[in-house]
């Protein structure tokens, strides 16, 4: 039995539009209708979803089979399995308030689980399930838009805006200071962690010529990640550790960590001293940017770096021998398997292993494809170089910078730390809730189940 419900006038004759279209209350379509509209085409995803607020504005809703249909206007149609609502209920019975993990037992949920009835409301979609006792589940529309996955409506939160950068930076580079970036309402922060999205790099000015300070500025983003060559580092040319960094060598431009499974996410560095001596000029490269470049004039070779893994090792300490897992190493481009974005630069080739994993017809042309982008990531155009000094810290996103020295003489202390990937985008996350969205502070000590990450 249907409710014919009087449609509003914008769906009563539209060319595209049957007018036994309801809102509100519905229990299933007429077979027509409900063909019709559920075969109705939806857009692009590009196409502006209305906000759905009041309750002339509510979608047109239908249930047919394993789906509920959310029509939110007469050309955007979102389709949601059954079993997928009753799995992704919010209520706090199927997901706790607090911790924010899933309580309902999926595996119990009817495979073949269909409402008993949906309702449109002014806060979401109401379905009510079969079940021994009866369970009711809301789901904001904004929260149904924005998880739409039939079809997708909006950009997957993926990333922000990334500012490809060249060597013309160098005329104002991105830069905070320390001032800002210690003050506790954390707005310093937020400003600093926001450059670092947007560029992979910021400098951070009238730093205290310390390592507590360099260390305490560290912490300001997440504890600082320990490896191999200690926590907080403070280092020279003494080969206290076994790696070329602790000497007066040149370093090309590299990522670090490329023998890690999970390459350390920030690398910040302060130059305390340099003394009875010159060299030791610092080099950056937006490893995007070179990697943008490289796709547009040479695909092959980034499709070779994108799926060619290579392995590496950290073999300088007696006490370790560092290798990613797998042993064959990762690609020196990695990419976002939905979005198919750029999502990582490893590049080292001091740190590269032997490379055994070849396809013999592969080798020249792997070696083609990385001479090629060694040339690019050596342009002049690309490459910013900079004089470090005491008083001005550097920090960088180890996935999308690369970062070298030129050789020096003399007496060269530098200090730093590694900052987790995971730690620095939740805090940038974190940071965001707090400034970037309207909710109360209130509303973000008490983080909503329906945050859209989660
Ligand atoms: C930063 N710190 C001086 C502590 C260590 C440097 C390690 C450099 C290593 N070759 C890599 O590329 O990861
Ligand atoms: O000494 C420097 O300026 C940088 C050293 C380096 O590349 C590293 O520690 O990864």
């Amino acid at each position: 039995m249907s409710l014919i419900l009087s449609a509003p006038a914008r769906f009563r004759t539209g060319s595209q539009w049957t007018p036994t279209l309801y809102r509100g209350l519905a229990t299933h379509f007429t077979r027509a209708s409900a063909s019709a509209a559920l075969a109705h085409p939806s857009p692009s995803a590009s196409q502006p979803v209305p906000d759905v607020a009041s309750e002339g504005n509510l979608p047109m809703i239908s249930m047919d089979g394993r789906k509920v249909t959310v029509g939110w206007d007469s050309r955007t149609w979102s389709r949601f399995h059954s079993i997928w609502l009753r799995d992704h209920c919010r209520c706090p019975e199927c997901f706790h308030a607090i911790t924010k993990q899933r309580m309902i037992d999926t595996f119990k949920i009817p495979p073949d689980i269909t409402p008993i009835k949906i309702n449109a409301t002014t806060s979401g979609l109401q379905v009510s399930w079969p079940s021994s006792e009866p369970h009711v589940s809301l789901y904001p529309w904004s929260w149904l838009q924005t998880n739409s996955y039939d079809p997708p409506l909006r950009p997957r939160e993926t990333q922000l805006e990334k500012i490809m950068w060249s060597s013309q930076i160098q005329t104002s580079p991105p830069t905070i200071t320390y001032q800002e970036a210690m003050a506790e309402d954390d707005r310093g922060l937020y400003k600093w962690l926001n450059h670092v999205d947007h560029f992979g790099m910021c400098f951070i000015s009238g730093v205290p010529p310390t390592p507590e300070a360099t260390e305490e500025l560290s912490q300001r983003i997440a504890f600082i990640r320990e490896t191999q060559y200690g926590k907080f580092w403070d280092f020279t040319s003494d080969l206290a550790r076994g790696d070329t960094a602790y000497t007066t060598l040149a370093l090309g431009a590299h990522t670090d960590n490329t023998y890690f499974t999970d390459p350390c996410g920030l690398q910040l560095f302060h130059l305390l001293s340099h003394t009875h001596g010159s060299g030791g000029s610092t080099l950056l490269v937006d490893g995007f940017h070179v990697a943008a470049t490289l796709k547009k004039l040479h695909p092959d070779a980034y499709s070779i770096l994108s799926q060619t893994p290579v392995p590496a090792h950290a073999a300088g300490e007696p006490s370790a021998l560092y290798q990613p897992y797998p042993t064959s190493g990762y690609p020196v481009l990695s990419h976002d398997p939905v979005t198919r974005e750029l999502t990582q630069v490893r590049w080292n080739n001091d740190d590269r292993s032997v490379m055994n994993n070849l396809d013999p017809h592969q080798v020249e042309e792997w070696y083609n494809a990385i001479r090629t982008w060694q040339k690019l990531l050596t342009s002049a155009d690309l490459e910013y170089w900079v004089q470090l000094s005491a008083g001005t810290a550097v920090i960088i996103d180890n996935h999308r910078v690369l970062h070298g020295r030129s050789a020096f003489t003399g007496k060269r202390r530098m200090c730093g730390a590694y900052i987790g990937a995971d730690e620095y985008r939740s805090k940038l996350a974190v940071l965001r809730e707090k400034f970037a969205s309207t909710t109360s502070d209130s509303e973000i000590a008490d983080r909503s189940v329906w945050n859209p990450a989660l």
